[in-house]
């Protein structure tokens, strides 16, 4: 990972649906960075706005889904006087051209994103000139056999058809579809879930191959603590719709700070226990979610004032941040942002 300048920076992200039973914020006021070359693994019980999030980045929603706050995609290289382009506030125009060239989202399900009727070439031919329409057909073909080489798809299959390969080979055209332009930015939806656990070590080797080589910034958002721990350098977890902990993974695994953290970390498989461990209770209905810290009804160390008010971000060691109030700096954060509401 390198030190240079975040490729993303999101702020005060919000993401909306409205429902039979009212309106919903998905997600709900999420601030990070991402850098270039760097994994950031997003992790939390279903239903908690992973993939919300996740798609937010690119402002892809779903019909009645709506944006809120900012995600900055940093200028590509050093070009003298370019800001950073806002995703949330971008026009469609404008989106059309970052997706999928700077900023590409991977998804899981493959068969249900490739078109059956298009051969292999096909499809690449087409991401590749909706943004580059002079390429020839040429060059769009060795660019088309790079990426898939760099997934270990030989060349020789480009003119297949998608049922013409196992399900790890099409989730691997996904992601050399998703690259073919080298993009700043991937978002991979879980990228293996599905896949048996040889096909997820070749992916999850591929993704970590493109980060350290390409030096793309890498959301991966999961449910697989493991595949967290294992290819990322943060994580951040998330609780009906907040990042409630993030830091760096070896720090948040052996010591996590938030009491939600360490319950989803005791409810993971390990194998020294024989045991598995669940949270007590369920997560808030986000039509109307209770006040204060959200996960206060489940909490094991729930205090008075945690329903009071929402804390904010503590720093109990360096770069790891939990909205706690067991930690102390959380209360003064919270009673500054309670004033700044009244
Ligand atoms: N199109 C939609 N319309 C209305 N509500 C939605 C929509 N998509 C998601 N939601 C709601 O938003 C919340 C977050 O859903 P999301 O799919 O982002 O969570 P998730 O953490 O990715 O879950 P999972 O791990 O099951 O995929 C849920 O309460 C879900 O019911």
């Amino acid at each position: 990972m390198s030190a240079d300048p975040p490729v993303l920076s999101v702020s005060d992200l919000r993401v909306g649906y409205r429902t039979p039973r009212g309106p919903l914020w998905a997600v709900d006021g999420v601030d990070f960075e991402l850098r270039p070359g760097e994994a950031l693994g997003l992790v939390g019980e279903s239903g908690c706005g992973k993939s919300s999030l996740g798609r937010a980045l690119l402002n892809l929603m779903p019909p009645g889904g709506q944006v809120r706050g900012r995600v900055e995609l940093a200028p590509r290289g050093t070009h003298e006087g370019e800001g950073p382009v806002d995703l949330v506030n971008a026009s469609e125009r404008q989106l059309r051209r970052i997706r999928g060239e700077r900023a590409s989202l991977v998804f899981q399900e493959p068969m249900t994103r490739l078109d059956p009727l298009m051969r292999v070439s096909d499809h690449f031919l087409e991401a590749i000139r909706a943004h580059r329409p002079r390429t020839d057909k040429r060059e769009a073909r060795r660019m088309a056999e790079a990426a898939l080489a760099q997934m270990g798809i030989p060349r020789t299959r480009i003119d297949n058809y998608p049922h013409e390969f196992s399900g790890g080979m099409r989730q691997r055209i996904m992601i050399a579809l998703g690259i073919v332009l080298q993009p700043q930015v991937v978002v991979a939806d879980e990228p293996t879930t599905s896949l048996d656990v040889i096909v997820e070590a070749q992916i999850l080797d591929i993704l970590e191959r493109l980060r350290e080589d390409a030096d793309v910034g890498l959301l991966l958002v999961t449910h697989n603590l493991g595949i967290v721990a294992e290819t990322c350098d943060r994580v951040a977890v998330m609780y009906a719709g907040k990042v409630v902990e993030v830091g760096p993974v070896d720090q948040v695994f052996a010591d996590p700070a938030h009491p939600y953290t360490r319950g989803l970390l005791r409810s993971t498989i390990s194998l020294e226990t024989t045991s598995l461990h669940s949270i007590p209770g369920a997560p808030p209905d986000l039509v109307d979610p209770p006040p204060g810290c959200r996960f206060a009804p489940r909490c094991p160390d729930v205090m008075s004032h945690c329903t009071a008010s929402e804390p904010a971000y503590a720093e109990p060691a360096p770069g790891q941040y939990a909205a706690c109030f067991l930690h102390p700096g959380a209360e003064r954060h919270a009673a500054v942002a309670e004033r700044g509401r009244a």
